[in-house]
């Protein structure tokens, strides 16, 4: 099963080799702005299914703010290590 820091080592990896069709590399080029609209969007899909789906639809949001929110730190030039420090 892959975790969070698996997942991150993969969009690092993408981010440096930019492969052909990768969605990260087109949301990568797409911008800070482009991305922090899709966390917001991503967020709100995880509260609305916290409220009106069930756990596995909001484990799934979950996953995708996640996602979305490890691309930003990869904009940003943000490790790990980063955002652990303030856990
Ligand atoms: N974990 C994810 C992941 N979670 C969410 N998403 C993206 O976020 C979208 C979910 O958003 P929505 O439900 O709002 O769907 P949508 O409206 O069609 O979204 P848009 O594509 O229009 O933004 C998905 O369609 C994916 O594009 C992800 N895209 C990729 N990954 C993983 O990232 C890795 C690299 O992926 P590539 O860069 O595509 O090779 C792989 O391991 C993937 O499994």
């Amino acid at each position: 099963m892959k975790t969070f820091d698996d997942l991150f080592r993969e969009l690092t990896a993408k981010a440096l080799t930019r492969p052909e069709g990768s969605d990260t590399v087109a949301r990568l080029d797409a911008g800070v702005h482009q991305i922090g609209k899709k966390i917001v969007e991503e967020a709100a899909e995880v509260w609305m299914a916290a409220e009106y789906e069930g756990n596995d639809a909001t484990a799934e949001e979950i996953s995708q703010l996640l996602y979305h929110l490890q691309v930003l730190m990869i904009a940003k030039g943000l490790t790990t290590e980063d955002i652990y420090r303030y856990l």
